[in-house]
């Protein structure tokens, strides 16, 4: 099974493009499976949903606060990923093709690595970065890492899905940061398996784009 990670800033288009792409291959003929991370509908996704929120000045009604400090939430996240690392077993066991991800380990990067700078200024990247690496020891590494580049300010003011913005998606200092990790992940880590489109073109253009990676590390049907 191959799996292709969706990757960008918040409303960058990762779950349009998903879907359009899960729309393609499976028109194709290709067995297609798709997720998100975070996984909202389990109890460690409830946990980060309800933690996003709280602090972000736009807590939706009905949602308790979650507050715990920046490395336990890291340390839950990484629990979202491996907890469905068997689900991925599962798929692949059923002879699923292609596994579609709306972002994924590069996410952890991404923001774990400012954040928790932010959080604890006398942590050096090189630590955070070692330490999320052994966090993620036993996920599953994605096939093709896609990242969707976006400016903060467009990331910021494009309107979301999940109502008004959390902790993350307004912070712009925050954000410049994450792009910039997200540029050396893609150059570092996962450098040969990783592409980067321009978030910024019309959906249907940066679709064509997306699809032609896809096709690059996907067998013939
Ligand atoms: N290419 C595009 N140009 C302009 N707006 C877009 C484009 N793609 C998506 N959008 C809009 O941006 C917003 C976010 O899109 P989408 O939900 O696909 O992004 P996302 O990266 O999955 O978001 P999130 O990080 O919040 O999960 C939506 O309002 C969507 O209509
Ligand atoms: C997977 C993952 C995500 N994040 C951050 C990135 C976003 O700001 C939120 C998730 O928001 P979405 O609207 O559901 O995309 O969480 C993170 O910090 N670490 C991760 O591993």
């Amino acid at each position: 099974m191959t799996i292709i990670a969706l990757e960008g800033l918040d409303k960058s288009g990762k779950h349009t493009q998903t879907e359009l792409l899960v729309e393609r291959l499976r028109a194709e003929g290709y067995k297609v499976e798709q997720s998100e991370f975070h996984r909202y509908d389990t109890p460690t996704g409830q946990l980060i949903q309800r933690w996003l929120y709280t602090r972000s000045g736009n807590m939706p009604e009905g949602m308790e606060p979650y507050d715990v400090d920046q490395k336990t939430i890291e340390l839950i996240m990484a629990a979202d990923k491996q907890a469905q690392q068997k689900w991925f077993e599962e798929l692949d066991a059923a002879g699923t093709d292609v596994l579609i991800l709306d972002r994924y380990v590069g996410s952890q990067y991404a923001y774990g690595l400012p954040a928790n700078k932010a959080a604890d200024q006398n942590l050096k990247y090189g630590e955070i970065h070692s330490w999320l690496q052994s966090l993620l020891r036993f996920v599953r590494t994605p096939d093709l890492t896609i990242l969707i580049d976006l400016p903060p300010k467009e990331s910021i003011n494009r309107k979301g899905k999940h109502g008004g913005n959390d902790r993350y998606e307004s912070d712009f200092n925050l954000l410049t940061d994450v792009r910039s990790m997200y540029y050396d992940h893609i150059n570092t880590l996962v450098r040969g398996s990783s592409a980067m489109v321009m978030g910024q073109l019309p959906a249907e253009e940066i679709h064509k784009d997306i699809y032609k990676e896809a096709k690059r590390v996907l067998p013939p049907v």
